[in-house]
């Protein structure tokens, strides 16, 4: 584990991540580049110093209120900054989740006033999961954001894809745009345009279509106090600073067996349950008989006990059709639903670790927010991928749990399978 490896350095980089499997797949990136990661949920109080490269701090503030977002953003960034960082990076999610009121843009000014930034580069780009950035415009792959998935997204539908329009609309701070042409030249030439654009602040939107793009990018983000983006700029600024001293950055994984919640509504996910279902028996957490009481922790325990006893994987599931989930949620109410949905898989995570699961894998950020509320971890080494920005993490604590917090839109239909049977 790194932490074996006792220097008296302190971090380089601090990440305010705006939710929790956004924040496991940055510090997924950064850790490959050979930096020791750590990630919190929250700010952990009473904590003041951090034996790692990079500190990742995980918040749910996507969806909040913007001044909510402002006020936990800005108190993770303060703890970052006394624990000695030297860039605060802000993590967003790839495809700009966001509404006009927020939170990117609100969020993005507030850390730039607290660390006296004057150019905040705006990067969502993730080539590695298909988003680029062309002319100011992001794509999902060979789709522009308003024509992909993200436009009937329940929370934050995406209905424009133009970076300088999405940041206007959030955010009074004159904004920018660098082109492809000029990143193509190199980080000087970056360096050039970027000092051409007046005002004390200044939203800078950054084209970038491959890693490459963003390491040229990185050079020019790390000569600020902040930038911010995806999960893309944040690996190639760890690429660009040297790397870690520490000797040893394996993080094992306890063993014992594998339980599988889902509670993710999206596409990937569906598909990668129904692959499970084909091969294992899991137990599907209906919301509406959790409703009436007909379905109880205690029928999920009964399921658990059995599976465990036929030494077959556990995986407990609300993850279901479309037209069910619009159903259910027509007939509770979504937001009494997804609570009815959560405290079920709340509950279960804690059953599945009393009864000697060392290995929890959680599909749905919402739903990881819950079972990391639950097991109440203080804080996650960063180990090896599954798949791209989704790697195993072990709680810090005396009888450490590996946890698999799975980002629902990720993972090949075999992520499941894959899992089960890691080493
Ligand atoms: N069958 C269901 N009935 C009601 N709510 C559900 C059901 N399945 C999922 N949900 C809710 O939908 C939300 C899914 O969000 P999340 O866990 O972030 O995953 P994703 O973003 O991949 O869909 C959660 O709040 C979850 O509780
Ligand atoms: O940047 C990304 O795409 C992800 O890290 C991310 O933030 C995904 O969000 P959820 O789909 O809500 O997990």
């Amino acid at each position: 584990m790194p932490s074996s490896d006792r220097s008296s350095q302190h971090p380089w980089l601090g990440i305010v991540a705006d939710d929790i499997t956004g924040a496991t797949d940055v510090a997924a990136y950064v850790t490959r580049t050979g930096s020791a990661t750590i990630q919190f949920f929250g700010v952990p109080e009473g904590l003041t110093s951090v034996d790692a490269d990079c500190v990742v701090v995980a918040l749910k503030t996507r969806s909040v209120p913007a001044d909510e977002a402002v006020k936990q953003s800005l108190e993770a960034a303060r703890w970052l900054e006394r624990l000695g960082v030297e860039h605060v990076y802000f993590k967003y999610c790839s495809t700009f989740d966001s509404t006009p009121a927020g939170n990117i843009g609100p969020v993005a000014d507030a850390l730039a006033a607290e660390r006296g930034a004057s150019r905040v580069v705006i990067a969502p780009s993730a080539p590695e999961n298909g988003r680029t950035v062309y002319q100011s415009r992001l794509f999902v792959h060979d789709q522009l954001l308003e024509e992909s998935p993200l436009k009937d997204h329940p929370l934050n539908p995406m209905h424009k894809s133009d970076l300088r329009v999405l940041m206007a609309e959030q955010s009074a701070t004159p904004v920018e745009a660098v082109p492809l042409a000029v990143v193509a030249q190199g980080a000087d030439a970056v360096r050039r345009t970027v000092g051409a654009f007046e005002g004390p602040l200044v939203h800078v939107v950054a084209d970038a279509v491959s890693d490459a793009d963003l390491d040229v990018w990185a050079g020019v983000a790390l000569e600020q106090p902040l930038s911010t983006g995806s999960a893309g700029l944040a690996a190639a600024m760890a690429r660009a600073h040297s790397g870690s001293s520490r000797s040893d950055l394996s993080v094992p994984l306890p063993s014992g067996p594998v339980g599988f919640l889902s509670g993710s509504a999206s596409a990937a996910t569906r598909g990668q349950v129904h692959h499970f279902l084909e091969r294992h028996a899991g137990l599907y957490v209906d919301a509406k008989a959790l409703a009436t009481g007909e379905q109880r922790i205690g029928d999920i325990e009964r399921y658990l006990d059995e599976a465990l006893a036929k030494a077959d994987p556990p995986l407990v599931y609300s993850t279901t059709s479309l037209h069910e989930l619009t159903a259910i949620q027509r007939d509770l109410g979504p937001a009494t639903a997804a609570h009815l949905v959560e405290t079920a898989m709340a509950e279960t995570a804690r059953a599945m670790v009393a009864r000697g699961i060392r290995r929890v894998v959680v599909a749905g950020g919402e739903t990881s927010g819950a079972v990391v509320q639950a097991l109440g971890p203080a804080g996650i080494w960063i180990g090896p991928e599954v798949a791209p920005g989704v790697p195993w993490t072990v709680t810090t604590d005396d009888d450490p749990i590996a946890l698999l917090l799975k980002s629902g839109n990720f993972g090949t239909e075999e992520f499941f399978t894959i899992a089960e049977a890691w080493a």
